[in-house]
């Protein structure tokens, strides 16, 4: 296990993310993010873009798990689908590079399989982080040898589990496999620190929260939409 790999152990990662369509979008925003973040006691952040990146890069010194956002007109898989964003990444000075780890086929036919192999040929001695969204892609992942298996894409292909709370079945049965061979982080939908503890529970390595942490007009919503008759105030 690295130095890196170590230092998220136990630990809370934020994902700081804020697309063009979202208030908060601008690296400026992202990084005063993380610097809170860290502030709340994160051990790690999330982040997308290089842009993002960069500038979070400059403002705190814990691990960075980046990726890049991208999407293709021939494949549906948008996290880092291609050595193009893989490089953009490792680029703008990540630590550990989060890309798609589903079955789906990524931009000009290529398998996960191949986009992995070239993508650790290019770039030796990186860190590489599988965002999955079922039990069989999480085996396949930790068989290839990612560094890190997170359930992030739980929810979001047509195969997986379609529901509103994070995918903790997911979780404990991945760490259950793993046993300890390989480390399990829970992402995706963790809104309430109970749900962090039981990932916890359940047998992950870390954990990464996002939009209850760091997108706040849907924090904001939450609350305004608890209000008796708001119906008429929502967006
Ligand atoms: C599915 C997908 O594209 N997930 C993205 C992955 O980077 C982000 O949009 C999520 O915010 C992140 O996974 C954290 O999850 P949550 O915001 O639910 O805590």
């Amino acid at each position: 296990m690295t130095g890196v790999i170590d230092r998220l152990k136990g630990g809370l990662i934020v994902s700081c993310q804020a697309l063009p369509h979202e208030p908060m979008h601008g690296a400026g925003h992202m990084a005063a993010m993380a610097a809170a973040a860290l502030e709340g006691g994160a051990a790690g952040i999330r982040a997308n873009s290089p842009q993002d990146i960069r500038a979070i890069r400059a403002r705190v010194a814990v691990p960075i798990i980046g990726l890049h956002k991208v999407e293709y007109a021939d494949s549906p898989v948008y996290i880092t689908p291609t050595i193009r964003e893989v490089a953009e990444v490792v680029d703008a000075g990540a630590d550990i590079v989060a890309v798609d780890a589903t079955e789906r086929l990524r931009p000009g036919g290529q398998t996960l399989k191949q986009f992995f192999a070239e993508a650790k040929a290019r770039f030796p001695g990186m860190l590489f982080m599988a965002d999955v969204s079922t039990y069989e892609e999480g085996i396949a992942a930790i068989g290839m040898g990612f560094d890190l298996i997170s359930t992030t894409m739980s929810g979001y292909t047509p195969h997986s589990a379609q529901r509103q709370e994070p995918d903790l079945e997911l979780v404990g049965k991945l760490a259950a496999a793993a046993a300890g061979a390989a480390p399990i982080v829970a992402e995706g939908r963790i809104e309430t620190p109970d749900q962090l503890r039981e990932a916890f529970e359940l047998g992950a390595f870390a954990a990464v929260v996002g939009s209850a942490i760091t997108r706040p007009q849907l924090i904001a919503r939450r609350f305004a939409s608890a209000i008796p008759d708001s119906a008429g105030r929502k967006p």
